[in-house]
């Protein structure tokens, strides 16, 4: 893979232009950002911070069209679950690989058979990473025997939980003590929690599927960093993954290994040894 296309300028671009650059044996042919109009400026600083070292060309287009004329092979989702539903069919319908991160999106049935079709008619393929959570290999492999129960905890600071439906529910300026105040289905997480629940729907998608898998959404006034827990009772091996990521600098809401999951994508594009 020469040509790498990112959509977002965000902070999860941030980090990901950051590891990859860092672990990329030699420069890229060409790196294009599809980015809005207001954050063109942002995506255009963020190339120009890594230069040579990151590829050879530098790009910023504001137009999907333009985006796809530059031929990335394969195209980082790093935006939102809105800018699934915009891109996904089109990058998909010109062959080119889509890793989207926004998994969430996923949770609408119509849009992911929508493009789950337009990669196999395109021969392309649409690639989940694990985003900000661990072990989803092992609960991929659990599900190759028989799942019992899956069970997903998304734990975040108040502050995290800033401009969602969790503040009509919480005074999150002076919460005390952790209050859980989402516990339901994987799908309803991803939908009502778009910024914060795309693990829910990753665990989801990876294991029993959006009904089947029980999501508990947390404010928690004592930690300082995003906690995700996976438990799962299976035929193959029950194990609890617990993750505390640390906040992205410029998002609260986003774990760094979110972004680092994705240049682990574009690096195992780039390197010999896939791991
Ligand atoms: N799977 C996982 O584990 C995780 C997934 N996520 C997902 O990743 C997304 C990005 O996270 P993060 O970088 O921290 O978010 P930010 O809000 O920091 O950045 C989002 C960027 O995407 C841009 N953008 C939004 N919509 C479009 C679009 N339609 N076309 C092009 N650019 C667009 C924004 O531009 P502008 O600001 O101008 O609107 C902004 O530059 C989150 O919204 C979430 O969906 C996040 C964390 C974990
Ligand atoms: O980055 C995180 O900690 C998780 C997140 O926002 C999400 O699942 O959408």
């Amino acid at each position: 893979m020469r040509r790498l296309g990112i959509i977002g300028a965000g902070g999860m671009t941030e980090t990901l232009l950051d590891a990859v650059t860092r672990g990329l044996p030699a420069p890229l042919e060409a790196v294009t950002i599809l980015a809005t109009r207001r954050s063109a400026g942002k995506a255009e600083a963020l190339l120009a911070r890594h230069g040579d070292a990151l590829a050879a060309a530098r790009l910023v287009r504001t137009e999907r069209a333009a985006f796809l004329a530059d031929a990335p092979q394969f195209v980082a989702e790093c935006a939102g679950q809105g800018a699934v539903r915009e891109h996904g069919v089109a990058v998909l319908e010109t062959g080119a690989e889509l890793a989207v991160i926004s998994i969430g999106a996923l949770a609408d049935e119509a849009l992911r058979l929508g493009l789950e079709q337009a990669a196999a008619r395109a021969g392309a393929r649409l690639v989940l990473p694990p985003g900000a959570v661990g072990g989803i290999d092992a609960l991929v492999a659990a599900r190759l025997s028989r799942l019992e129960e899956v069970t997903y905890t998304g734990r975040k600071p108040p502050l995290a939980w800033k401009g969602t439906p969790a503040e009509a529910l919480l005074d999150l300026a002076t919460l005390a003590e952790p209050a859980i105040f989402f516990d339901g289905t994987a799908r309803e997480a991803a939908i009502r929690y778009p910024q914060n629940a795309n693990v829910a729907a990753t665990v989801a998608l990876a294991g029993a599927g959006f009904e089947a898998t029980r999501v508990r959404l947390v404010a928690d006034p004592t930690i300082n960093r995003n906690l995700h827990e996976v438990a799962v009772r299976s035929a193959a091996a029950d194990f609890t993954i617990r993750l505390e990521g640390r906040p992205s600098p410029t998002n609260p809401k986003t774990s760094l290994t979110a972004g680092l999951s994705m240049a682990r994508e574009v690096l195992n594009r780039v390197l010999p040894l896939v791991v």
